[in-house]
């Protein structure tokens, strides 16, 4: 259930550091090196496959964009459905949507009404790769839970607990971090 030290390593080893991206005095966590390193991948995933095993779920909602590639891939490891929450306008059918502050300026998600009426008062595990300010996952949660399914935790690969995203994120759901950045 633990990951042990190493696999820890090797999980954080694969993840690069960007400075000044997007913009200067950002330190851009860059996934993209823990997804083409099959050891670090395969740790990770099989990892949150052993931690969610016994949750319950009934789906896992993933956050556009990099949190479809690993809420998507738990899921199928799982045997449950997969439903992404997207940036505004990208979703075809009837959907609800919530603002939320970015450094500069407002953003919206989205998800479909009916996403999770497959099953009634459906468990939901949110997924991303990052919390930073912890406004998308917030905006996410409140989405999950307006359809009347329920949150029951959000996961995040990293976790920056220099910004105050987790603490305020955990007055709505629990909180897993694979990893933290102080
Ligand atoms: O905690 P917050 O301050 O809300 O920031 C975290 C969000 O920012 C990043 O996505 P981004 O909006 O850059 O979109 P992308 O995945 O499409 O690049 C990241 O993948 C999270 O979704
Ligand atoms: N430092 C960061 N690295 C990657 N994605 C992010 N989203 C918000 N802050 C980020």
């Amino acid at each position: 259930m633990e990951l042990t030290t190493n696999e820890k390593q090797i999980i954080e080893n694969s993840i690069r550091d960007i400075k000044d991206f997007p913009k200067e005095g950002i330190v851009f966590k860059d996934i993209t090196t823990l997804l083409n390193n099959k050891e670090a991948y395969a740790t990770l995933m099989n990892h949150l496959h052993s931690r969610y095993k016994d949750y319950n779920l009934d789906y896992i909602a993933g956050i556009d964009a990099r949190g479809f590639i690993f809420g998507a891939a738990l899921a199928q490891m799982l045997g449950i459905g997969f439903v992404p929450i997207r940036k505004k306008g990208k979703l075809p059918y009837t959907t609800i949507g919530e603002k939320y502050a970015l450094e500069y300026g407002i953003d919206e998600i989205e998800v479909h009404l009916d996403a999770f009426s497959g099953v009634n008062n459906a468990r939901v595990l949110l997924i991303d790769d990052l919390i930073a300010t912890g406004g998308t996952a917030n905006a996410a949660a409140t989405l999950i839970n307006q359809t009347g399914a329920k949150c029951i935790e959000a996961c995040f690969i990293l976790g920056l607990t220099f910004l105050d995203g987790i603490k305020t994120l955990k007055e709505k759901t629990d909180v897993y971090t694979v990893l933290e950045v102080d």
